[in-house]
């Protein structure tokens, strides 16, 4: 992995639904993270804590309420021309959790996958077009002969691969998963993780992965960013943060995984995560600091001191 190049810089981003009103939601509040070139970067947390609106918003689905995506350099939510949005939504794709509700019901396979390709006159005639349907069909394991079927003909694995052929069907550099595999079943989940991965590695790409707990996403990752309640808790390299779990929120989060022997899963003790038991002062300045590098934790500075000692240990 490419640490060096940052592709996607997301600063202070605050996505508010209703602001101002009383039914206000914080969905996405002052959110800053990095992610590189060639990197894959997990972002988890419970439902509703804001992944899939920081998903939608870097890629645009929502104007952001406040601060920056930058995309090599460009802020995505700035004033653009068509051309340069044209280009954003050809570089920046997106799979969704749902594979049957984002495949149109009424378009041959086929035509879903070209979709991207005509929309940016990406083939050179008829047969170019066909034949670009049937490398990508290839490429996520399915057939050419699948290219004449309908969604409905297809499994949820499979229509998952077909939503993945239809991403990479405009040659994107950065991929958003929201919870891709969250609607199959366990034993297709593996194989869609391992098909994803195989294809960021060829293909250079630049991922980043929403998942709502930590079991699949530390296969992909190489790092994790952790959500809760609008707010980015904790992220570290997937290793470190597996380790070295800081935050109390990441620590519940792990404790949730089953463990895959019965013996330990038997003893497995899940911690509950209490948001009052940081007994914060009204005057502590709770922010995401950096304890060891690449370890960033939202944390006080009395917090910040602990964790560095601990890390020390
Ligand atoms: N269009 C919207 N209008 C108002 N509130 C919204 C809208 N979209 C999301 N929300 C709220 O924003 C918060 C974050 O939602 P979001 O879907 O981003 O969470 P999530 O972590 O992706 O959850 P899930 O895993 O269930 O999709 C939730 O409280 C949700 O109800």
């Amino acid at each position: 992995m490419a640490q060096s190049e940052k592709l996607l810089e997301i600063k202070n981003l605050q996505q508010y639904f209703n602001p101002g009103k009383p039914n206000e939601v914080r969905a996405v509040d002052n959110v800053s993270f990095d992610i590189y070139k060639g990197e894959v970067m997990g972002l988890v947390g419970e439902s509703g804590c804001g992944k899939s609106t920081t998903g939608r918003t870097i890629i645009r689905l929502y104007d952001a309420t406040g601060g920056e995506v930058l995309y090599d350099g460009v802020n995505v939510h700035g004033k653009k021309s068509k051309k340069q949005l044209k280009e954003f939504n050809r570089k920046m794709q997106m799979i969704f959790q749902d594979p049957y509700a984002s495949l149109n019901p009424r378009l041959k396979i086929a035509d879903v996958i070209a979709e991207g390709i005509d929309i940016h006159g990406l083939a050179k005639n008829k047969e170019d077009r066909m034949n670009r349907v049937y490398e990508l069909l290839e490429t996520v394991g399915l057939n050419r002969e699948h290219a004449n079927r309908y969604p409905h003909e297809f499994s949820g694995g499979q229509r998952q691969r077909i939503g993945i052929a239809r991403a990479l069907a405009v040659e994107p550099e950065f991929i958003i998963a929201d919870e891709p595999i969250s609607a199959l079943d366990v034993s297709i989940q593996a194989q869609v993780v391992n098909l994803m991965k195989k294809l960021q590695k060829e293909k250079g790409l630049t991922y980043l992965f929403i998942a709502h707990d930590l079991s699949m996403v530390k296969y992909i990752s190489d790092r994790i960013g952790v959500m809760y309640f609008g707010k980015m808790v904790e992220l570290a390299p997937a290793d470190e943060l597996y380790k070295n779990p800081l935050h109390p929120y990441t620590q519940s989060l792990l404790s949730a995984i089953p463990a895959p022997d019965p013996i330990s899963e038997r003893t497995r003790k899940r911690k509950t995560y209490d948001p009052a038991s940081h007994n914060y002062a009204d005057n502590e300045v709770i922010e995401f600091r950096e304890v060891t590098p690449g370890h960033f934790v939202l944390c006080s500075e009395k917090e910040f001191k602990q964790y560095q000692a601990n890390s020390k240990k």
